[in-house]
C-alpha cells in the first residue's frame, strides 16, 4: 500500500500534498484549525476535493472525475470516540463490517475474536459497549476497523478522549497493531509522544498548507515550522530503553516512566521547565542529575533558556531571568543538571 495525495478543498483553504509509503505510518500534527480533521475527511470519502487526486496503491479514489464512496476505498477510520453500536455485543461490533459485506457469520465472529484476541479483549468480547472502560471500547473499536481489512487506517486523535491511565495501554496495542507487516496509517493527534511511539514520519499542517514533513525525532528536535518550535518545548534523547529509564548511546542514563521492553529503541522526554540548572552537583533527591557544557543562552519572554551539551544531544532548560543571571551562563561553563523522574517519559518508538 501507498498513498498519494496532493488534494485541495478551497471552501476551508486546505491544499496539502503529501505521500506514505507502504508500510509506513504518517503522523499529522498541527494547531487547531489547520485542517487536520479536512485532511482525514478527504482520505476516507466523506469530502470530495475541489481539486487534485487521492491515490491509493496506484488507484484513484477522488480526483480526475472519479469519486469512490468511504465503504469502497479499502480505508477504515478509528475516531476519538469508540462509537461502537450500543445494542450489539462487542464481538458483533467487530463482525459487523465483514457481515456486510457478505462474509459468512461463524467465519466474521471467528475473525472478530481473533481480532479481540489481538487488542486484548478476548474475554470481553460477549459483552456490550456500556460495560466497557473508555480505553476498552477504544481498543474494541481498533478491532472493528481493522476487521473490514483495510489497506489504510486513519486514526484522528485515538487517545484524546481516554484517560491518563487508559492512553498508555491503548498506545501500546496501537503500536502493536500499526507495527505488523504492511500496515499503512495516517494518524492525526495533538500529542507529541503518539507521534514519536507510534509513526515513522510527521508532516505538520498549518493554515491548510504542510509546513514541514520528515522523521518524526529530526522535525521535534529541529523544529523549523511555528508549530513545531511549539513542540520543540520538549527535550528529546534517543537512546536504548532500560527497566528503570533509558541509556543514550554515548552513555548517559536517563531516569523516567518507561513505557515498552528493556532493549528497545525508544526516547526519552520532558520539558524545559522539569530541568533545575546547578553550578556545583546539587546531590539531593531528584534521581536524574548529569553534567553539560553550556552552548547557549537565550531570552524568551519571562525565562531565559539554556541550551547545554549533554554527550552528543542538546538539553533544554527554561529559567528564571534572576536564576540565570547568579549562573555564570557563558558558553562552555560546564553546569549540572537535575531532572525528577517523575517528570521524564521514556517511550518506545517504531
Ligand atoms: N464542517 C465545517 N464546515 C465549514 N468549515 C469547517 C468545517 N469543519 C472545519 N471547518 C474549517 O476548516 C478549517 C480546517 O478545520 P479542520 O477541522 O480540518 O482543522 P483541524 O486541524 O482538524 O483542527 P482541530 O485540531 O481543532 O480538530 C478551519 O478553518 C475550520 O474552521
Amino acid at each position: 500500500m501507498s498513498l498519494d495525495v496532493h488534494v485541495e478543498f478551497a471552501p476551508r483553504g486546505v491544499a496539502l500534498d503529501l505521500d506514505v509509503p507502504a508500510g509506513e505510518v504518517l503522523a499529522v500534527l498541527g494547531p487547531n484549525g489547520a485542517g487536520k480533521s479536512t485532511l482525514l475527511g478527504l482520505l476516507a470519502g466523506l469530502l470530495r476535493p475541489t481539486a487534485g487526486r487521492v491515490v491509493l496503491d496506484g488507484r484513484v479514489l477522488a480526483g480526475d472525475g472519479v469519486f469512490v464512496p468511504p465503504h469502497r476505498r479499502g480505508t477504515a477510520l478509528l475516531a476519538q470516540d469508540a462509537l461502537l453500536f450500543p445494542h450489539l455485543s462487542v464481538e458483533a461490533n467487530v463482525a459487523f463490517g465483514p457481515r456486510s459485506t457478505g462474509t459468512p457469520r461463524a467465519q466474521a465472529l471467528a475473525r472478530a475474536r481473533e481480532l479481540l484476541a489481538d487488542v486484548g479483549l478476548a474475554d470481553l468480547a460477549r459483552r456490550r459497549p456500556r460495560e466497557l472502560s473508555g480505553g476498552q471500547a477504544q481498543r474494541a473499536a481498533l478491532a472493528r476497523a481493522l476487521a473490514t481489512g483495510p489497506r489504510l487506517l486513519l486514526l484522528d486523535e485515538p487517545l484524546a478522549a481516554l484517560d491518563v491511565t487508559a492512553a498508555p495501554q491503548v498506545r501500546q496495542v496501537l503500536r502493536r497493531v500499526l507495527r505488523a507487516p504492511g500496515r499503512s496509517a495516517v494518524l492525526v493527534t495533538h500529542d507529541p509522544l503518539d507521534a514519536l511511539a507510534l509513526a515513522d514520519r510527521v508532516v505538520v499542517v498549518e493554515d491548510g498548507r504542510v509546513a514541514e514533513r520528515g522523521p518524526v525525532q529530526d522535525v521535534l528536535s529541529r523544529p523549523r515550522s511555528a508549530f513545531g518550535a511549539q513542540l520543540a518545548g520538549l527535550v528529546l534523547l534517543p537512546g536504548t530503553l532500560t527497566a528503570g529509564g533509558l541509556r543514550t548511546d554515548d552513555g548517559t542514563v536517563v531516569a523516567g516512566a518507561v513505557t515498552g521492553e528493556a532493549g528497545e529503541r525508544g526516547v526519552a522526554l520532558f520539558s524545559p521547565t522539569a530541568v533545575s540548572v546547578h553550578a556545583t552537583d546539587p546531590g539531593g533527591s531528584p534521581r536524574n542529575r548529569w553534567s553539560a557544557t553550556v552552548l547557549d543562552v537565550t531570552p524568551r519572554g519571562e525565562v531565559v533558556r539554556l541550551r547545554a551539551a549533554l554527550g552528543g544531544h542538546d538539553v533544554l532548560a527554561d529559567l528564571t531571568v534572576a536564576a540565570a543571571a547568579e549562573l555564570d551562563l557563558v558558553p562552555g561553563t560546564v553546569v549540572h543538571l537535575a531532572v525528577k523522574a517523575t517528570a521524564v517519559r521514556v517511550h518506545a518508538t517504531p
